[in-house]
This record gives C-alpha cells, structure tokens and sequence, in this order.
C-alpha cells in the first residue's frame, strides 16, 4: 500500500515537474519568433515560392557554415509549435529531404504574403526588451504602493511613457494598427452594426487602421478618429469621410450617433470605464438621436472558449494588470453597463478573441 501511495505521488510529482519545466522555457516560444522576424524568414520562404530546403535558407541567409545546425534546430522547434510546417520530401535521411513552408500563422508575419495583415509589429512590441523587462519586477510592484507596473518598473504611465519616447510611440502605434488591420476580415460578420448611422468616432482610435477600414466599407459614413495630440500628429486622411482630431477622452468626446471604443476599456478599471461610458453616452444621446457604443474588446468566457484561447486572454489580462487595466469576464462587462446607465447591450463575435458589443443608452 504505501509503495502504491509513493508510485503515485512519484508520478504526480514528475507531472508537476514537467509542467514547471513547460512553463519556465515558455519564453523561448516568443523569443525564437523574434528570432525568425529578425532573420526576415517568413518572407524569404514566401519569396522562394515553394518550400525552402534547408541548404536553400541557410545559403540566403548567408549563415556560417559552423552554425547551419543551428537554423534547422531552431525551425524545428517553431515548426514543431505550429509556426512553419516541415515538409518531407524522400525516404533518405537527408537535410534535403525536408523543406520548411509557412502556416497561417507565419503567413501572418510576411509583409510580403499578408501586406494587410501583418501582425510583425506586435510580436516586436511583445518581444520588446524594455517592455517585457518590467514585468520581472511584478513580485515588488506588487507589495509596493505604487500603482502600476509602468510607474514601477519605467517610472511614468504607460501614455507617459509612449509620449516621452518617440520611437516607443511609433512601436505602440504600429502594435496596435497591425492588430486592428484583422477588422477588415470580419466586416462582413458585423457590418449591421454599422448601418443606418451617419456618423462614428474611434475614441482612442489611434492613427485610424480600423477608422480606414470602416470608412472605405462605407463611404457614406463620417468617421472622426479622436486621439491623443501626439498620436494624431501629422496625420492626414486619404479618404473624403475620414478625419483626425487631438484630445483627451476625459475631458470631451465629440458628437456623433455612434462611438467606437476598440482595446479602450480594458486599459482603465472599472472606475474609469464606467466614466468613459458615461461620457460616451452623453455624445450619442446628445443630438436627438438614438445612439449607441460600439465596443471591440475581449470577453473572458472560460466555460465556452477553447482552453488555449483562454489562455492567450487571460496573458493580455496580466498585460493589462500592468497599466492598472483588466480583461473582464461577461458579468464584469455587464456591471459597466450597468453602472454607466445604458438600458441594454448586445454581444456579437467579431473575430478570434475579439467580441464586438453594441451598448444603447
Ligand atoms: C490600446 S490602444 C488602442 C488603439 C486602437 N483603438 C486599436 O485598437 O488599435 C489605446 C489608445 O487610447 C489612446 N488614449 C489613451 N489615453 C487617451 C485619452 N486620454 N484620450 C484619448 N485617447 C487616449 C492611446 O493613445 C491609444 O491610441
Ligand atoms: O504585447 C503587448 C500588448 C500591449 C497592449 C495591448 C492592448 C492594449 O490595449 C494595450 C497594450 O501592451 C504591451 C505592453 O505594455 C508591454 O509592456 C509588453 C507587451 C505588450
């Protein structure tokens, strides 16, 4: 019996080893990504027009002899995580009888393959070393009074820190328009919610990918992307119905019969939210009409979702925590609703781990 008792507390034990060991090397799976953008692999496979072997990508990329093993360990590891796929050729055991192709996923980070959806900025943004460096000062933030990890760990705000750092700003802003670039491929599901209003303004549009996007699906819609003075510096539109004004939400929103709040609520708590939504409230009821808020955010549903699409949301809620934000599950979105006044809300799913959600004061 007590050999039993050992067998199995042995055996969970050895499960918790390799739980730790997956998590504590997690981080190779961000940085060998960065890895293969710096190298610019994605597109010297897309350029290549067919499956790279080995001896071709090492060759273009003019890697020493001394390290070629190196490149195909390296693509193993990404391709054995979904990030390329290895293609066998022949039997023989043979460097060039394996050719690496892209999957969705890499596609997604070849300007050449995907120009309008490259989400390369935001894995730059996520892989930055300033940016992730913060987050090894959680334990101490955390204990400490000071409230955000920004504050904590870089000495001013998130907004702060962007407006300070010119080149920081332009990553942010490029993170953030590659991200929205994915509106432009659910459209089609939600393109509804954008009937029958005349006007819209993205609050905290930043330089206005989603604003084009909407624009140019329907041209008979004013939209007004509304940012803070330095991120719409310097901005012009190329479309008749699209135009940039600098403010600050809290202050003033402009007017409009619609308001789109895409990745704002999830930067503040639920004290600011609750005022944003109030002030949005106030724009869209304001001109007689009936309005409403167009919200693009995620929605934490444990229950429904697959556990790995849990997880990537429950990683941007830990972001979150560290600019004093949150990802909220259903009810918490409710009890902004709520508490902002608004008589009813609908949820619709807008892509991937985004919901789209229609808010009627
Ligand atoms: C997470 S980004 C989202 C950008 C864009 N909506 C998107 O999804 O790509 C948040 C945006 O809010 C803007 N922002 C922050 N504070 C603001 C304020 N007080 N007034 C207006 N915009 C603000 C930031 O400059 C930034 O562009
Ligand atoms: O990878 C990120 C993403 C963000 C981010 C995403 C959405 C938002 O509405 C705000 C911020 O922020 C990050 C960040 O602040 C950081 O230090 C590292 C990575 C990321």
């Amino acid at each position: 019996m007590a050999s039993t008792n050992n067998q199995l507390e042995a055996t969970e034990l050895f499960e918790g080893q390799s739980l730790l060991y997956m998590h504590m090397f997690g981080f190779l799976k961000s940085m060998a990504l960065k890895w293969a953008i710096q190298l610019n692999i994605p597109d010297i496979i897309y350029n290549h027009g067919k499956p790279i072997t080995l001896s071709d990508l090492v060759s273009t990329l003019q890697v020493p002899i001394s390290k070629q093993s190196l490149v195909e360990r390296l693509m193993r590891f990404l391709a054995h995580n979904g990030i390329f796929v290895i293609h066998e050729k022949g039997e023989n055991d043979d460097d060039d009888d394996q050719a690496y192709a892209l999957t969705p996923a890499s596609k997604l980070l070849s300007k050449s393959c995907c120009k309008d959806h490259c989400l390369t900025p935001m894995v730059l943004m996520s892989t930055d070393p300033i940016l992730m460096g913060k987050f090894h000062q959680l334990g101490d933030w955390i204990c400490g009074e000071i409230p955000t990890l920004y504050e904590a760990a870089l000495g001013s705000t998130v907004w702060e820190f962007l407006e300070g750092k010119p080149e920081y700003l332009s990553l942010f802003n490029q993170a953030m328009a590659s991200d929205s670039q994915m509106v432009n491929l659910a459209l089609k599901n939600c393109s509804k919610v954008f009937e029958g209003i005349d006007s819209i303004v993205d609050v905290g549009g930043g330089t206005g990918t989603t604003a084009r996007i909407i624009c140019e699906a329907f041209p008979k819609l004013k939209c007004v992307v509304y940012d803070l003075p330095q991120v719409v510096a310097n901005l012009s539109s190329a479309c008749d119905n699209l135009s940039y004004v600098g403010g600050d939400m809290f202050k003033s929103i402009p007017q409009a019969d619609a308001i789109m709040l895409k990745w704002i609520l999830h930067d503040w708590t639920d004290e600011i939210c609750i005022k944003i939504l109030k002030t949005c409230k106030e724009s869209v009821s304001s001109n007689g009409k009936k309005g409403k808020v167009i919200i693009m955010d995620i929605i934490i549903n444990e229950e429904d979702d697959e556990k790995d699409m849990t997880e990537t949301k429950l990683c941007l809620d830990l972001i979150m925590m560290g600019i004093n934000g949150k990802e909220r599950t259903g009810k918490e979105w409710k009890h902004l609703f709520v508490e902002a006044g608004f008589k009813d809300y609908k949820i619709f799913p807008l892509f991937e781990n985004r919901s789209l959600i229609e808010a009627y004061p």
